[in-house]
């Protein structure tokens, strides 16, 4: 079955109704974003998740002391890298890392090779936004990341498409985050167990 990143988590009550629709990671934001929790607001949620979610920390061309401090601090027990961060740098954690790449054609996909990260994440490409945009890109694209390895498809996913995006590229998991939003960094209740519906059912 296909596993549910629910992105973007800011409060106590959409971390815990994602879990109680089903979904699987929960993901932070430590980039600059309009979703960028802090420290302590990421290590009160995470006190109250279960065991069994993963706790995804989101991070930007970070220094590696402070990717080290994150974690102690907080508890996340993955780690999302959505920038340029090199394979030297992935591998120098001890948590599974989830790498992102920004897809915008075929030739995004170069390099993908040389990473030996748990899980490629596929996003789309903005020509001024790291991530959150809210828009799709080509999915075709994405089987020859799967050729890699496990894959995560995100960017612009919601309800409407998500079945789609699953019967196309046969992910590992889908990751959500402004697609369920009323506002950034505020869940919509009613769209994220739609949106977790609409993906269990395929
Ligand atoms: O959401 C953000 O603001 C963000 C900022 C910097 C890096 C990553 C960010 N979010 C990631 O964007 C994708 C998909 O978002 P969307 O569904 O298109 O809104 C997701 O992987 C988030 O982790």
């Amino acid at each position: 079955m296909t596993r549910i990143k629910v992105c973007g988590i800011t409060r106590i009550a959409d971390a815990l109704q994602a879990v109680k629709y089903g979904a699987d990671f929960l993901g932070f934001i430590f980039a600059d974003s309009p979703r960028r929790v802090s420290v302590e607001q990421a290590a009160r949620i995470i006190a109250e998740i279960p065991d069994s979610i993963g706790k995804v920390g989101v991070f930007l061309n970070h220094p590696y002391d402070f990717v080290k401090e994150i974690i102690k601090e907080t508890g996340i027990n993955y780690l999302q890298f959505h920038g340029s961060e090199s394979p030297e740098y992935c591998q120098e954690f001890r948590l599974p890392v989830i790498k992102a790449f920004r897809v915008r054609d075929e030739k995004s996909l170069v390099g993908l090779g040389c990473y030996q990260t748990a899980v490629y994440l596929l996003d789309s490409f903005h020509p001024d936004r790291a991530g959150g945009t809210g828009k799709t890109f080509d999915w075709q694209l994405a089987a020859k990341a799967a050729e890699y390895g496990k894959i995560i498809i995100a960017g612009g996913l919601n309800e409407e498409n998500v079945q789609k995006a699953i019967h196309l590229t046969r992910p590992f998991a889908v990751d959500v985050s402004s697609g369920i939003e009323k506002s950034p960094g505020i869940k919509d209740k009613l769209k994220m167990k739609r949106f977790i519906e609409k993906a269990k059912d395929r």
